[in-house]
């Protein structure tokens, strides 16, 4: 049996900015990017028909809709893979809640299945691929934390320090398309070219959700006992970062009921990665 497992991490936004809307309807971003040492798990087995297969937590997600789906059969038709995959997800994050669990999903799957097909694709060959799937994708594809440009596909890596964060997610929902075609979206930050500075930035979305969701506007106060808070994305997850794990521990454990949260520290090189890199498969090749 050829099998592996890999982390999708979640990430945060740690600022977002939206300089301007394309024709296409899609917004020029600046975003910084940290990958979290916490994520869905997805294992992966070589089958030896074309076939893929998803199990596992599918929830009410059609199988052509599931982006592990999606990416799977992206990769096959440009490769023309021979080969098929049985693929299980055990879902950690939080779904549309702005830490890019869909996305980190789907480059997961494209990074790992560029392995076990022995496609032989490059980190960028495989963004490409990737930002058909989302916007989000490439970054989780590049595996490092990063400063993002364009849709948030043009990407300069950058070193952070390594935080704990506590993330919550309240109980509200927010569809990322709802927010980008509001009216009221904040569009028009200046670009910073390369002038950031991390924690004296915000979430230009961050305004328009807390107007649309009272939850979210409640979290983000709750939070401010304990540190700064931010919005990651387009919500509705907000966070709170610290040096240690003590801290980040200490505010979920005063969270309130009706909210869901987690911890985790910060990492520069994504886990997914790290992971593959680890992974030497043999040359023979078996199925199940
Ligand atoms: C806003 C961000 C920031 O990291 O995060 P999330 O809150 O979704 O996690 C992302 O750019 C989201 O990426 P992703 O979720 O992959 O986006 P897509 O599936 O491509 O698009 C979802 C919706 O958002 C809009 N969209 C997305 C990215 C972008 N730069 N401009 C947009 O206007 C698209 O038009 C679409 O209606
Ligand atoms: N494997 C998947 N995991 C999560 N969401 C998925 C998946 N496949 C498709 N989706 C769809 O993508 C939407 C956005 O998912 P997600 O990446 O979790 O949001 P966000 O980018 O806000 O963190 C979900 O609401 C869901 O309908």
């Amino acid at each position: 049996m050829t099998s592996f497992s890999l982390l999708a991490p979640a990430k945060l936004n740690l600022f977002l900015h939206i300089n301007g809307r394309r024709e296409d309807g899609y917004h020029e971003l600046e975003t910084l990017f940290t990958f979290l040492n916490y994520g869905d798990q997805l294992t992966f087995t070589l089958t030896e028909t074309t076939a893929i297969e998803v199990t596992g937590d599918t929830f009410a997600i059609p199988l052509k809709d599931n982006l592990i789906y999606k990416a799977a059969v992206l990769l096959q038709k440009h490769c023309n893979s021979v080969f098929g995959a049985k693929i299980n997800l055990t879902k950690i994050l939080p779904m549309g809640g702005g830490v890019g669990g869909g996305s980190s999903d789907a480059a997961s799957t494209l990074l790992a299945l560029n392995k076990l097909w022995r496609c032989q694709l490059s980190l960028q060959e495989l963004a490409q691929l990737g930002v058909q799937l989302g916007a989000d994708v490439p970054v989780f594809i590049n595996g490092k934390s990063a400063l993002a440009q364009g849709i948030g596909e043009k990407l300069v890596d950058v070193e952070l320090p390594q935080k704990w964060y506590c993330v919550v997610h309240p109980s509200e929902h927010v569809s990322t398309a709802k927010i980008f075609t509001h009216p009221d979206l904040k569009r028009d930050t200046p670009k910073l070219n390369g002038n950031w500075q991390q924690h004296t930035l915000g979430n230009d979305c961050e305004p328009l959700v807390k107007k649309l969701c009272p939850e979210v506007e409640k979290t983000l106060q709750w939070l401010l006992k304990y540190a700064p808070s931010k919005m990651t994305g387009t919500g509705s997850c907000c966070f709170v970062e610290f040096a240690t794990q003590k801290e980040a521990q200490h505010v979920l454990e005063n969270l309130p009921d009706s909210w869901d949260g987690f911890i985790a520290s910060s990492v520069n090189i994504s886990p997914a990665h790290t992971q593959l890199n680890a992974i030497h498969l043999s040359n023979e090749v078996t199925y199940k």
